[in-house]
């Protein structure tokens, strides 16, 4: 026999399994315990997971990445105090559950995740993707460019990812953003990295990128701009056109998210990089993913629990945006 589920119900939006009814760790894991798509009848935000990592270049593993960060949402609650607002009762936020991606074949796989990425946009909703590796950026670049003309790029990552070719390959997790800027999918002159830092392979790197339509804030601003400072940066350079902003994990120092693939000393607090993230409050922000949680290298969800905390704040900005407008 089928039991009802109790919710936390507001504003006719149906949020989360209510804790205080059934234990946090009981039942099936969608993002937040929030609902699956099927089983509402609309949506403001869609909660799509990307199982794929054929395109990494070091440690395999961010394939289990969506559904890591789901099981280390289960503590997420109803009210976020950091910006007074409740990211489920001021609109309805479903998961979608995960796309079925080719991994043996990365042009299939790009092709599936633009599709579906289009279906969602074409719904009227807003997405947010769990990766999956950085590779998937491109084609969610893709269905965003084909629904708001270009883009501008906030990218927070250890690494450009605007490198060319890995083995003659041109779709990997270290070439997204140099083939969407070949593509024209992104603002030229509105692009800009965060947190960028460790070894390249050479110099003309950086002025590559700089060609590609990007500036950088390095890791080391942080010292002396604080959260605020490159907030304002951002804001700067991003002015009023559509934002899309991809978070790779790495971001964060390896203290505060092991479980990633390519790891870099000298990165973010998670509290640096949320602080960061509700300054889109005030930015036209169009769509967000977050990639490169591998579980197999995490201890204690800590890097599930980072990355399901910054789904959280992107997906509040999300909320105070709609009700603003
Ligand atoms: N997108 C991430 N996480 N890493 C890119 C690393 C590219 C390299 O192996 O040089
Ligand atoms: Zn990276
Ligand atoms: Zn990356």
């Amino acid at each position: 026999m089928e039991q009802r589920t109790p919710r936390v119900t507001e504003n006719g939006n149906i949020g989360q399994v209510d804790a205080t009814q059934v234990p946090r760790y009981g039942g099936a894991a969608t993002f937040a315990r929030l609902p699956r798509w099927d089983e509402v009848d609309r949506a403001d935000v869609v909660v799509l997971g990307v199982p794929f990592d054929t395109g990494v270049s070091y440690r395999p593993g961010a394939r289990f990445g969506p559904s890591h960060i789901r099981e280390s949402s289960r503590l997420l609650r109803p009210y976020n105090p950091a910006q007074d607002a409740k990211p489920f009762a001021m609109q309805q936020v479903v998961d979608a559950g995960d796309i079925g991606v080719n991994p043996f074949d990365i042009a299939e796989a790009l092709a599936t995740i633009e599709a579906e990425a289009t279906r969602v946009l074409d719904s009227g909703a807003q997405l947010l993707t769990l990766g999956g590796d950085h590779t998937i950026a491109l084609p969610l670049l893709r269905a965003m460019h084909a629904k708001h003309g270009p883009i501008a790029v906030v990218h927070f990552d250890a690494h450009l990812d605007t490198w060319d070719t890995y083995f003659g390959a041109d779709y990997t997790h270290g070439t997204p953003f140099r083939r969407a800027s070949e593509e024209g999918l992104l603002a030229h002159d509105s692009c800009l990295h965060v947190g960028i830092r460790g070894p390249l392979y050479t110099a003309d790197d950086l002025t590559e990128d700089g060609d590609l339509g990007f500036q950088i804030v390095h890791s080391t601003e942080m010292d002396a701009l604080g959260a605020p400072g490159v907030i304002e940066r951002m804001r700067a350079r991003v002015g009023d056109r559509p934002v899309y902003v991809s978070i790779d994990i790495d971001v964060l120092d390896p203290a505060f998210a092991p479980g990633t693939g390519t790891p870099e000393a000298g990165g973010f607090t998670s509290r640096e990089l949320l602080a960061m993230l509700r300054g889109f409050a005030d930015v036209n922000l169009v769509g967000a993913d977050i990639v490169e949680v591998a579980p197999a290298y995490d201890h204690a969800q800590i890097t599930g629990i980072a990355a399901a905390h910054v789904a959280y704040e992107l997906l509040t900005v999300m909320a105070r945006r709609r009700s603003a407008s």
